[in-house]
């Protein structure tokens, strides 16, 4: 049988895991495909950094080898958006398949990606860019196919969740925990990718896109880090009963003329008894509701070398076959063509802590601000010390750009010394 020629692009933290499985358990997967799976070159900056790769199958020039008439597909796990957006529209144009776990480069150039995979015939796979090992949007573009999908939530960021789990459980710095999710590969080559919400958005604009039939880019994405989480905000959330999650969110609104799109990706205030409040460390998890099914959520590691690679794997295994049957994997689907709710038109409920002058007035200028801005509150708790009192409070929903505006005009208080937390709140909390 004809062997289907692998190249893999890119030998980091997944590449290498990838080329390891490849070679270990290729006969196996070769049975699966039912032809023989050849890897017939590793792109790499530095083939010298690469022992446990046969030397005759490293390059430098990684354009030569998309290029090469005898690869059949390309696995691109370099990162970022350039050289890869051309590597990879020129294994595509020639009709080579494409595996990527480059969610930045699909965030950004997905629909010339996805011209370029139509007009050769060509697939484009990509599991891995999107929660890692979990498989999420091979169910999303296929399995739930059939059905209308309305909001798909969760945490899809390893380095983040591991940051914030090991600063709520120990007190862990911020810059201590970064630095071990860099090592244990978690984190993205700049890790201000994961820290501002980066990463996060580009999934968020991948799983509207695929979820609601419809192109959402990653500027289309609102986005809030981590980077502003303090200790404080974590304790706030401590005392409420909740723990401090970044969640991306995209949801299929109805705004009264129409249906739009909303995709935002900040941290959230969660009750501990959210099933995503205890989802920690690197893994992910990612609820989707849908009209017929219901709701269901997928939960695995969304990080780390091993984990990816498994995905990625998935994915040849499925091009390769495609390549066998003569057949195809999904294309774009992008009909829907729904525009973007604004953020500051999206409901949220906020959490906000002050610290304040303790005298007559104070907590009613406070309830003035929240009043003109029309925003309504749910509690206030108040705590004393000394000349100084510690106000928290919760509001009900509201439009995000008034919940905002009330946060200005309360900083600008006389009686307001400080604003010691702002978060957006979801569920049920007292
Ligand atoms: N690490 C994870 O947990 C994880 C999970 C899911 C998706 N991803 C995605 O997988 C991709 C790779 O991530 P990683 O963690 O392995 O990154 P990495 O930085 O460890 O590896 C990337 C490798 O590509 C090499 N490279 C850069 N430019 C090259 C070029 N022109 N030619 C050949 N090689 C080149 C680098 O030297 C590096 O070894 C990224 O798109 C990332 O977002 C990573
Ligand atoms: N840097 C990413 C890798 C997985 O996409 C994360 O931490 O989730
Ligand atoms: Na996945």
């Amino acid at each position: 049988m004809t062997p289907i020629r692998v190249a893999v692009l890119g030998a980091g933290v997944v590449g290498t895991q990838v080329i390891r499985l490849l070679r270990e358990q290729g006969e196996e997967l070769s049975a699966r495909v039912g032809a023989p799976l050849e890897l017939v070159g590793v792109a790499v900056r530095r083939p010298h950094q690469h022992p446990d790769i046969p030397a005759e199958l490293l390059t430098t020039d990684a354009a030569a080898l998309v290029a090469r008439e005898d690869v059949d597909v390309v696995i691109e796990v370099i990162g970022g958006i350039d050289p890869t957006k051309d590597l990879l529209l020129t294994a595509l144009r020639r009709g080579a398949a494409v595996v990527t776990a480059n969610k930045a480069l699909l965030a950004e150039e997905g629909p010339a990606l996805y011209e370029a995979a139509d007009a050769a015939g060509a697939d484009l796979y990509f599991e891995a860019a999107v929660a890692g090992a979990i498989p999420l949007i091979r169910p999303i573009r296929e399995s739930l196919a059939g059905d209308r999908i309305s909001r798909i939530m969760g945490i899809v960021n390893g380095t983040t969740n591991f940051i914030l789990s090991a600063m709520t459980a120990d007190g862990s710095s911020y810059e201590l925990a970064l630095k071990e999710a860099t090592r244990l590969g978690y984190a993205e080559a700049d890790p201000t990718a994961d820290v501002d919400g980066f990463d996060a958005a580009a999934k968020a604009a991948i799983l509207a896109s695929i979820g609601f039939h419809t192109r959402v880019g990653a500027a289309d994405v609102y986005r809030e880090g981590m980077a502003d989480v303090t200790a404080a905000d974590i304790s706030a959330a401590a005392e409420l009963g909740c723990v401090v999650k970044l969640l991306a969110i995209c949801e299929r609104v109805n705004t009264g003329t129409g249906d739009a799109v909303s995709a935002r990706v900040h941290p959230v205030m969660l009750p501990r008894a959210h099933p995503l409040a205890g989802v920690d460390g690197a893994y992910n998890a990612v609820y989707v509701e849908a009209e017929s099914a219901g709701r269901l959520m997928f939960y695995g590691p969304g990080a780390g070398g091993a984990p990816t690679a498994s995905a990625v794997l998935g994915d040849l295994v499925a091009v390769a076959r495609n390549k066998i049957s003569g057949g195809r994997g999904p294309r774009e689907s992008a009909y829907a063509a729904l525009p973007v709710q604004p953020m500051g038109e999206v409901p949220s409920r906020y959490h906000i802590s002050l610290d304040v002058d303790d005298k007559a007035g104070v907590l009613a200028a406070v309830a003035t601000a929240f009043a003109e801005a029309g925003v309504s509150i749910s509690t206030v708790r108040q705590e004393g010390r000394e000349a100084e009192a510690t106000l928290v409070v919760v509001t009900h929903s509201a439009p995000d750009a008034a919940l905002s505006a009330t946060v200005s005009r309360l900083s600008e208080l006389d009686s307001v010394h400080r604003v010691t937390s702002v978060m957006r709140v979801m569920g049920d909390v007292a």
